[in-house]
């Protein structure tokens, strides 16, 4: 009697999600991207853990377990967004269902050159057909600029018209408050 109650439960469960454009079984790698210090290891760390803590910048490629998600169930790839690193990112591309491209939506000074960076990755077609999340974390704190302000030092019209306007979406996130994120990955999970 239990076990009936629990599969009915975890059947309203599964067509709710679908219903959201979520759960069903759906599986998918993830390329974690952005400038050093965007919050992409932290990010990881709490998808799969829930938990945040401190890391140490990331010097080599990681690749996560499978853990799940909204009801999905996803492989991330972590490479570090270092300078000396970044030449690898498009190694890293071609096996990915969706980019998660993090932005610190504090550090105004360094916006150009993370758009810089993602319009080189776009301008090699490897990344064509593959949704790309751009989200700009860290807006938990007060210094975090506009979406429109990041936006435009982002040159992220250039990058819409590059990759196509149903390919790419931007996304307000707090990794330290846990917010933002799940409507990427509602975003994400509609292409999976
Ligand atoms: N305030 C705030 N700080 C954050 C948030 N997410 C990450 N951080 C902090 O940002 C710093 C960098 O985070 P990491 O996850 O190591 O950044 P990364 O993108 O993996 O950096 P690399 O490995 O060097 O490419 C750490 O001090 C984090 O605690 C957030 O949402 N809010
Ligand atoms: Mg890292």
């Amino acid at each position: 009697m239990a076990s009936a109650l629990v599969n009915f439960w975890n059947s309203m469960w599964e067509s709710l999600l679908s219903s959201l454009g979520l759960g069903g079984g759906k599986e998918g790698t993830l390329l974690l991207l952005g400038l050093d210090n965007a919050g992409k290891t932290t990010l990881l760390h709490r998808l799969r853990t829930g938990d945040v803590k401190h890391f140490p910048p990331t010097d080599r490629p990681y690749q996560s377990d499978k853990f799940s998600f909204q009801g999905l169930t996803f492989q991330a790839w972590d490479v570090g967004g270092h300078e000396a690193v970044r030449h690898i990112w498009e190694d890293y591309v071609c096996e990915c269902s969706a980019v998660l491209f993090l932005v610190d939506a504090t550090d105004a000074d360094r916006m150009e050159e993370a758009g810089f960076e993602l319009d080189a990755l776009v301008g090699e077609k490897l990344v064509e057909d593959i949704p790309i999340a751009i989200l700009f974390n860290k807006c938990d704190l007060p210094e975090a600029i506009s979406s429109k302000d990041i936006c435009q030092r982002m040159n992220y019209d250039e990058l819409v018209e590059n990759h196509g306007a149903d390919k790419i979406s931007a996304f307000r996130i707090s990794v330290l408050r846990g917010e933002g994120y799940q409507q990427a990955f509602r975003w994400v999970a509609s292409f999976l």
